[in-house]
């Protein structure tokens, strides 16, 4: 009788499951979108390791937007439906909508790093209030007075090339420390000697951790994302070398900020004027508390670091590639600088700005980024899709829960908006009249690789003058050639680095002083 009753109850319990299963699947209102065929269940990862593992990135996604268009379905970890997303106005929608936030691992790490008062993890009024107090370190007129430190650092580049020994170089180390240098110098007043050899080495390893990707990773994290915050919070005080790493940089960057603070209101009681610098006004304007302004040092040192010195190691190595157009940006920036009268006008320089937008345009530092839809929801397409049922749609009911990816890379590969041979670096597609203007989607022409919205990055004119500074200093002393052998290409690994086969970061170059 008991066994028997175990039975019914297992029964019962089974049927339940199932038909929780098919209602779900009933209001699961994405299963009509197109997309490539699920991969076995013996693959949990779903379609992950081929969204996130290729090397170079993109190998699948790109071919899957050619056949189903700019949105369609993929299977994330044990099934889950993700919608991909590349339709100019639906990354609008998503980018501008309160209802859809960040979720994943990213968003995880940099909780525990940086704090819920990091304006990069702060919702809401909270976000705005923040936001809007640092946005005048961040404003065209505040990043023109950085170029002399920008200078500097593209000093500090040229002479470690120049004394580095005969043979190919590494440029991607130089650049790592260097754009970190660039942030501490610019924001903090602090060079490199005052942030101390233990920071620096710490945001050596920092840069490492973040910088791994493997299927182990793609299910751990599936797997633990769910977790909730204090768990991952006391999870930080695991004796792990990994969180170790971790606690030593907030600890660093809290003891970093105490500083800052502290020299300002020493400056204030010595009768003397508060530094009238970035933190300085922080402080004088009482829009932020002091635990808030301290919040934000670890993420302005890390945020811009490494997507600048990618980005920027991807541009060396296009000119390296394009040894003609080099010799063409060399005779414009040559001119640039005998015009100038000691104030360099990078933005009057055509082919300059056309390099830079095609690398951002072809290597976005962030190639996508993830939200979770908070409610119920309806997505506008620009380009109407034919579902699996052959219905043609304009707009996409969301559900509460579900997962979108924002394809940054593939929106910047769509052939309406950046024209034909959108996978070749061409950087006179910006010159020609290829490019169309097309809505509002992100800051920087059109771009998403600083994305959009109200979380569009606070650093992007730092890091477009940085990177025209550096660029000119290079060009205009050196030349740059490709090495033989073989070519590093695009791997996600936290961020589009240039990567080995082996899985090194490197962009070796021959370099030549002229
Ligand atoms: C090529 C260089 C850069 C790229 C491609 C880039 C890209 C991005 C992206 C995609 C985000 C949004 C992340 C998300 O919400 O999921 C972001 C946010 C942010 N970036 Fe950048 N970034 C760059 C350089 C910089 C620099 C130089 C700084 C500062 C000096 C900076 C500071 C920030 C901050 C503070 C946020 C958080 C903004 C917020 O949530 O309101 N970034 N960046």
């Amino acid at each position: 009788m008991e066994s028997s009753l175990r039975y019914a109850f297992a029964f019962a319990a089974l049927i339940a499951v199932f038909t929780a299963h098919l209602l779900s699947r009933r209001r699961n209102t994405i299963r009509r979108i197109a997309g490539p065929p699920s991969p076995s269940w013996i693959f949990a990862s779903g379609h992950m390791q081929q969204l996130l593992l290729p090397h170079p990135y993109g190998d699948y996604e790109f071919q899957w937007q050619k056949t189903f268009g700019p949105v369609y379905r993929l299977k994330g970890c044990f099934g889950k439906d993700r919608l991909m997303v590349s339709d100019p106005l639906a990354l609008q929608a998503i980018l501008n909508s309160p209802n859809f936030v960040r979720i994943g691992m990213f968003d995880i790490l940099m909780r525990l790093l940086f704090g819920e008062e990091a304006v990069i993890c702060a919702n809401g009024d909270q976000h705005r209030r923040i936001r809007a107090a640092m946005n005048i370190g961040f404003t065209a007129a505040a990043v023109r007075t950085y170029k002399a430190v920008f200078d500097k650092v593209a000093e500090t580049f040229s002479e470690q090339l120049e004394n580095s020994p005969a043979g190919p170089i590494n440029v991607c180390p130089f650049l790592s420390l260097d754009t970190l240098n660039a942030i501490s110098e610019a924001v903090f007043h602090y060079s490199m000697q005052d942030l101390g050899e233990d920071f620096v080495a710490n945001n050596v390893q920092i840069v490492k951790i973040t910088g791994t990707q493997s299927e182990a990773h793609i299910l751990v994290e599936a797997l633990t994302t769910g977790f909730p915050m204090w768990l991952w919070r006391a999870g930080m005080a695991l004796p792990t070398t990994t969180f170790k790493i971790f606690r030593k940089l907030r600890y660093y960057t809290h003891q970093l900020g105490g500083r800052i603070i502290r020299e300002r209101q020493d400056a204030v009681t010595q009768g003397l004027e508060m530094n009238n610098d970035f933190f300085g006004a922080l402080l004088g304007s009482d829009n932020m508390s002091e635990d808030e302004i301290i919040a934000q040092v670890g993420i302005l040192l890390l945020a811009g670091q490494e997507t600048t010195a990618n980005t920027t190691a991807f541009a060396l190595l296009e000119l390296a590639r394009h040894p003609d157009f080099q010799e063409k940006l060399r005779a414009e920036i040559y001119s640039g600088l005998a015009t100038s009268r000691g104030t360099v006008n990078y933005d009057s320089m055509p082919l300059l700005n056309a390099f830079i937008k095609e690398t951002i345009r072809l290597y976005p530092a962030i190639p996508l980024v993830e939200r979770v839809a908070l409610k119920d929801a309806i997505i506008p397409l620009a380009e109407a899709i034919t579902t699996s049922t052959g219905e043609q749609i304009t707009q996409i009911p969301i559900l509460k829960g579900q997962v979108v990816t924002l394809a940054i890379a593939s929106y910047q590969r769509l052939e309406p908006r950046w024209g034909k041979d959108v996978h070749k670096f061409d950087p006179s597609r910006w010159l020609d009249g290829t490019v169309s203007a097309g809505d509002a989607v992100g800051p920087y022409v059109n771009l998403l690789s600083f994305l959009g919205g109200p979380r569009t990055c606070l650093g992007w004119r730092f890091a477009i003058l940085e990177m025209q500074v550096i660029i000119c200093e290079l060009v205009s002393k050196f030349s740059l050639m490709e090495t033989e052998g073989e070519s590093s290409q695009p791997r996600f690994l936290s961020n589009l680095m240039p990567v080995l086969s082996s899985g090194e970061k490197t962009v070796p170059l021959h370099v030549t002083r002229l």
